[in-house]
Parts: structure tokens; sequence; C-alpha cells
């Protein structure tokens, strides 16, 4: 098995590295600056020098305002991207194992979305990422579309690490508590992918007991909470662990009162037992992770 994996410096990029590595799985990582994702030429010699056995694509456009000014941008990278990569694994006859959101959804629902419930992306990122989606159905008939949701680390941008930020510079903080979702560990995620690129690959090899499953999967947090709620479970456990020794007052608003560029679905709650009755992966326990992350790797930071 050789596990080729793009947007290597992001934050399920590293997630990724760290647990490859820690695994011995032998993989070559693919970082923006090494070479983009949409340039077939490079990506195409990798695959062939290295033996590649299946391609993770952690490579993303993820500004989710941004992206509403910077459309062409958003679609070249996570549109334009996936169909390159999938048009390569398929020419390669060896899987893709594409990253995408819960904001491929409208928010209208109120109980957990499934694999087929009917999409309807609020704005540009999530437009554009149901667009790779599609392409990666249309051009690599092996493909894993792992859809997560708001995904944090110890890495990167990401709503955690903001509202540490904040809590230092701000003595009130104001977070929108109507819209609902599941937080996911990128750590665990990482572990999701890595088990199900070493299943397929089982599979591929004819192993007994092992069938390759290939589609759409939700992969989330265990448990649904608002932003508001996600804040004050980081603000507590980052209290307790010390790394916040005052915390600022936290007020509940609705989203009309914290306007963005791009709108975002007030209800994207993941069901994940599609993936654990398919590969036997567990939802991210955000609470776990979050401690882990105050009490170990945020203290560096
Ligand atoms: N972050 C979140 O809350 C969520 C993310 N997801 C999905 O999970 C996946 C991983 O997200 P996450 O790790 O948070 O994203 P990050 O933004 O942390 O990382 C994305 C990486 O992709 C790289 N990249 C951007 N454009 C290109 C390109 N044209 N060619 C090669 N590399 C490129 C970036 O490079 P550079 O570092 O140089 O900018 C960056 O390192 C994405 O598919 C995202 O859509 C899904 C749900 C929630
Ligand atoms: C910083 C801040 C944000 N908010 C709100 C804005 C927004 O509605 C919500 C989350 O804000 P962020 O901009 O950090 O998160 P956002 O970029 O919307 O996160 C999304 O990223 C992409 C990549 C995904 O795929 C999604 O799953 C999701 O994780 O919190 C507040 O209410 N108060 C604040 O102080």
């Amino acid at each position: 098995m050789h596990l080729l994996v793009t947007g290597a410096n992001g934050q399920l990029g590293q997630c990724l590295a760290d647990r490859l590595s820690k695994q011995n799985i032998p993989h070559t990582l693919l970082s923006r600056q090494d070479a983009d994702i949409n340039d077939t030429v490079v990506l195409e010699k990798l695959v062939a020098d290295k033996c590649v056995t299946a391609i993770i694509n952690a490579a993303a456009y993820t500004a989710v305002d941004k992206a509403e000014s910077e459309p062409e941008l958003a679609k070249r990278v996570n549109e334009g991207g996936p169909m390159a990569l999938a048009k390569l694994c398929s020419r390669f006859d060896i899987p893709l194992l594409h990253v995408s959101t819960d904001y491929v959804f409208d928010g209208n629902k109120q109980t957990p979305y499934v694999e087929t419930d009917q999409t309807g992306p609020t704005g540009v990122y999530g437009q554009t990422k149901l667009n790779g989606e599609i392409a990666v159905q249309r051009h690599c008939r092996k493909h894993i579309i792992l859809r997560t949701a708001w995904v944090f680390s110890e890495y990167g941008n990401n709503f955690l690490k903001t509202m540490l930020r904040l809590a230092k510079e701000r003595d009130t903080l104001g977070v929108v508590g109507d819209q609902v979702g599941c937080p996911t560990y990128a750590g665990d995620i990482a572990e999701a992918l890595i088990s199900i690129a070493q299943q397929l690959h089982k599979a591929e090899q004819n192993k007994s007991g092992t069938k390759a499953h290939y589609g759409v999967y939700h992969y989330a947090g265990n448990e649904a909470v608002s932003w508001y709620r996600f804040a004050e479970a980081i603000f507590a456990v980052a209290q307790r662990a010390g790394i916040l020794v005052t915390i600022p007052v936290l007020n509940e608003i609705n989203t009309a009162a914290y306007p963005t560029p791009a709108k975002r679905p007030g209800y994207s709650v993941l069901s994940s037992a599609k993936i654990e009755a398919d590969y036997n992966v567990r939802p991210s326990n955000w609470r776990v992770a979050c401690e882990r992350l105050s009490n170990g790797l945020l203290r560096k930071g």
C-alpha cells in the first residue's frame, strides 16, 4: 500500500501525515507548494513512480466567506481539482478518497442528514464542494466521498483556535446559537480515512472477509451542538486545563446578529451510521478530543 495525500499542509493533511508516519504506512505528502492538484502531469508521474495505491484528497479551498467574492478560485480548487484527481485515479484504476462537507446541505431538515438526502448548498463554498463530489462520482468508479463537518485540530485555522484567541483578546463574545452541527476532530477523520484505505486495499487484494464499499459517507462528531454550545465547551475545557485563566462572557446570539457574506445552513447534523456499519469506524468523540488537545498539543501553541 502507498497513499498519496494532497493538501498536506492543511489541518486534515497534517493529521494524516502524523498518523501515517506513526503507523509506518508508506505514503507521499503533497502540499500546494509541491504541486497544484490540477497539475495532472506532476501528479501522474508521482502516481506511476511511487506505485500509489490510493489518493486521499485533503486539499480544498475552505474560506467559506471569502469564496463568495472568489468563486472562480473556489471552483478551480473544489471542482476542477477533484475532477482531475478522479480522472487520474480512474486511469490507474486506484481508489480516490475525497473529503467533502456538511455545507452541501441547505440546513432545513430537523433530523440528522443521511447520505441519500437532497443536497442544496447555501453558498459558493458548499456549491463548489457539491460540484466536486459530482465530478468525482462521474469520473472515478472507485471513490469514497467522505462528508465531514466543523473540523478542528491543533493545526491551521479552525473555530476552536479562533475561540481560544478571542478569549485572550475580549471580555465579551457573541456566538450564534441557531446553527447546529457536529464538531469533528481532524485526527479522527484522518484515522477513519486510513482505516478505509486499508480495508479497500485488502479488498482489492481479495483478502477474505473484506468487501470494498464505494460511495458517499458521512463522518462527523458524535454529538450535535450549536456554535454557541461548542464555544462554551471549548472554554470550559480550556479553563480546566489551565490554558485560559479567565473566560469571556459568552452571549448566545442569532445568525441575524452575526452577518457574514456566506449564508450557512441552520442545521447540518450528519448521521455517521452508514460508515460505522460498512467500515466499523466510530464517530468522532469531539469532547474527548478537545480535552486531549487542551491537556496536550495546544499547550505548546
Ligand atoms: N475545515 C472545516 O471545518 C471543514 C473542512 N471540510 C473539508 O475537509 C477537507 C480538509 O479541510 P481542512 O484540512 O480543514 O482544510 P485546510 O484549509 O486546513 O487545508 C486545505 C489545504 O489545501 C491546500 N490547497 C488549496 N488549494 C490547493 C490547490 N490548488 N492545490 C493543492 N493544494 C491546495 C491548502 O494549501 P495552503 O496551505 O497553501 O493554503 C491547504 O493546505 C477539505 O476538503 C474541506 O472542504 C469539511 C467540513 C469542515
Ligand atoms: C468568530 C465567530 C464566529 N461566529 C459564527 C460565524 C459562523 O456562523 C459560525 C462558525 O464560524 P467560522 O467562520 O469559524 O466557521 P465556518 O468557516 O463556517 O466553518 C465551516 O468551515 C467549512 C470549511 C466547512 O466545511 C464547515 O463544516 C464548517 O466547519 O460561528 C460567531 O457567532 N461569533 C464569533 O465570534
